[in-house]
């Protein structure tokens, strides 16, 4: 079977994640890759709190892709772990470590261990747009209405 030509991702692992494998997709057609935490000790994340999680990775993302940080449906469901800034947007420009924002919604404590997957990364196209400005737009059938004018 020959692979798409996927876009290339450089990746730059910093020394408290030289030991920890590079995300990767969990089955041949996921969406995400796994991200991990690249904590040094377990951390103890109380209910109702939140926490940066360093991945321990620096990208140069290829132009005109973004990586969207997005958290995993089974912690959230299991342990409330959600990534409350979600989708999470990691820029092309961006050469900074790549963090994770968690925040336990539940009524227990979850404990987070090196090399846990904490949440998943979407690489996603890009489109940017430029302002034309006006002062006459169109009308359309919703006009104006929004927030639930269409009724539940
Ligand atoms: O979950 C995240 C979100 C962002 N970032 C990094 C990459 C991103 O390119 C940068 C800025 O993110 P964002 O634009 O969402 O944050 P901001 O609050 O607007 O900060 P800034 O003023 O730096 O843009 O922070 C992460 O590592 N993890
Ligand atoms: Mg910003």
């Amino acid at each position: 079977m020959t692979l798409p030509p996927y876009p290339t991702i450089l990746v730059k692992r910093l020394a408290h994640a030289k030991d920890l494998p590079l995300p990767s997709y969990a089955t041949a057609g996921a969406a995400g890759m796994d991200l991990l935490a690249a904590v040094d000790e377990p951390i103890t994340l109380l209910s109702n709190e939140r926490i940066l999680i360093p991945t321990g990775l620096q990208i140069a993302l290829p132009a005109g892709y973004e990586l969207q940080i997005r958290p995993r449906s089974g912690l959230a469901l299991k342990h409330g772990i959600i990534v409350p800034n979600s989708p999470g947007t990691i820029d092309e420009d961006y050469r900074g470590e790549i963090k994770v924002i968690i925040l336990n919604t539940g009524k227990d404590a979850f404990f987070i261990e090196r090399g846990m997957r904490i949440a998943q990364a979407v690489l996603a196209p890009v489109v940017r747009g430029v302002w034309q400005e006006t002062d006459i737009l169109d009308d359309t059938e919703r006009s104006g209405g929004g927030f639930g004018s269409t009724g539940h």
